[in-house]
């Protein structure tokens, strides 16, 4: 598979997010290329209905109106971008990106992290339990999940500080810093349109309430995580911090990758039929310290996002504006397709070795993370999908017993 090195927004793409200049109040901005246009005043200026929306500092307003207005914004947007005509209005409303300051581009209502690669979910049973089998009983029934926590979810560049928690350090239970500190490499789903309380989504619908995308990457201390786990699952080793990138791709702009999802054994139950092809054919890119160690395709995901969503809401819970489910770490069949260090390095069995020489299988401090994707555009073309990046700085404690 062709990895492109150009992960940066096109015409297409036409990204949300929010940004601010120079002491001004954060609002709603779409990404082309080296710029970022100023869609508020933008809107005003073309009497666009509803356009007050964008004059806010998070994309939650604009997606709670639904489908049929981001359509109707993303015409207008493509429009604006491509014909000769608007290139004077629209170029009195740009901004150098290199000048502007991004913010978290919307407020997280409920967060959900899935488990949906099978490579992954197989390699992490593996490791953390080698005597059962690698997919546990319900993997293949149904999207295995948890609910995260929202207010750790953080855009991209903010600083992640080494969690510290209790951990097995040979025989003894000691507490102190993470010493296996991980990523994962994940695609998010932000939910536009809520849902009614007391009613499951369909499968089909899915395209009514996701409004676009995001990069995640859901970092994770390894050892916390597996002191923890049993039997609830994921809790302060995966809830410390979850970086995203600051850009919204609308759902829109990866029509050309969806692509017939994978054959299921058994046939999903009725409910969680796959009603279209939601699965989505996105290359992406694991960059530590700048050299990539990892392309996770997204095509194999087993279970796909409208599967996910259907499945959230099957027992009548509802999702709201700004809900953001992820797919869960993207790992490809492929040794050099791992989404995660912790199966790069075979759970530090296997180093990896980085362009400078240096030797790694779990983050050190002043690490540097960037997962890009992009993926097939209209026309044979390639659209970028931008990037989420963190850097770890040490751990905050005086308690440290280790
Ligand atoms: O299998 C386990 O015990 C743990 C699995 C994970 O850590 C993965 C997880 O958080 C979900 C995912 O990103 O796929
Ligand atoms: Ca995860
Ligand atoms: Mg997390």
């Amino acid at each position: 598979m062709q990895i492109p090195d150009d992960a940066r927004f096109g015409a297409y793409t036409l990204p949300y997010g929010v940004f601010s200049t120079g002491g001004e109040d954060p609002r709603v901005g779409v990404a082309v290329g080296d710029h970022i246009i100023d869609i508020a005043p933008l809107a005003a200026a073309e009497s666009l209905e509803g356009g007050h929306v964008f004059n806010q500092p998070s994309l939650n307003p604009f997606m709670a109106l639904g489908r049929p207005a981001w359509d109707a914004v993303r015409a207008w947007l493509r429009e604006l971008v491509t014909s000769e005509a608007h290139r004077p209005l629209v170029e009195t409303h740009l901004v150098p990106a290199g000048a502007a300051t991004l913010h978290m581009p919307f407020e997280v209502a409920d967060y959900v992290d899935f488990y949906s690669s099978q490579a992954h979910a197989e390699n992490v049973g593996r490791i953390f339990r080698p005597e059962a089998p690698s997919l546990p009983a319900a993997w293949r029934h149904l999207p295995i999940g948890y609910h995260g926590r929202s207010a750790t979810v953080v855009p991209s560049g903010t600083e992640i500080v080494r969690p510290s928690g209790l951990r097995r350090v040979g025989d003894a239970v000691a507490h102190g810093p993470s010493l296996r500190l991980d990523i994962e490499a994940e695609v998010g789903f932000v939910v536009g349109t809520p849902s009614e309380f007391g009613r499951p989504v369909n499968v089909s619908d899915f395209a009514e309430h996701v409004f676009g995308l995001v990069l995640v990457n859901d970092w994770s201390a390894r050892d916390i995580q597996a002191f923890e786990y049993v039997p609830l699952g994921p809790f302060l080793g995966k809830s410390f911090a979850t970086s995203v990138s600051p850009w919204v791709v609308p759902l829109a702009a990866v029509e050309a990758a969806r692509v017939r999802p994978p054959a299921r054994d058994p046939e999903p139950a009725p409910h969680l039929a796959d009603a279209d092809d939601w699965a989505l054919d996105l290359w992406l890119e694991v960059e530590w310290n700048g050299t990539v160690v990892a392309r996770p395709p997204f095509r194999y995901m087993y279970w796909t996002p409208a599967q996910q969503l259907a499945h959230l809401t099957a027992n009548g819970a509802h999702v709201r504006t700004g809900d953001l489910y992820a797919s869960g770490t993207v790992s490809g069949p492929g040794k050099d397709q791992r989404g995660s260090f912790l199966e790069l390095s075979w759970n530090g069995t296997e180093p990896v070795t980085l362009g400078d020489g240096s030797v790694r299988s779990f983050l050190e401090d002043g690490d540097t993370v960037v997962i890009r994707a992009s993926a097939p555009g209209p026309d044979g073309g390639v659209v970028g999908l931008g990037a989420v990046s963190g850097t770890i700085t040490g751990a905050v404690t005086g308690t440290a017993t280790v």
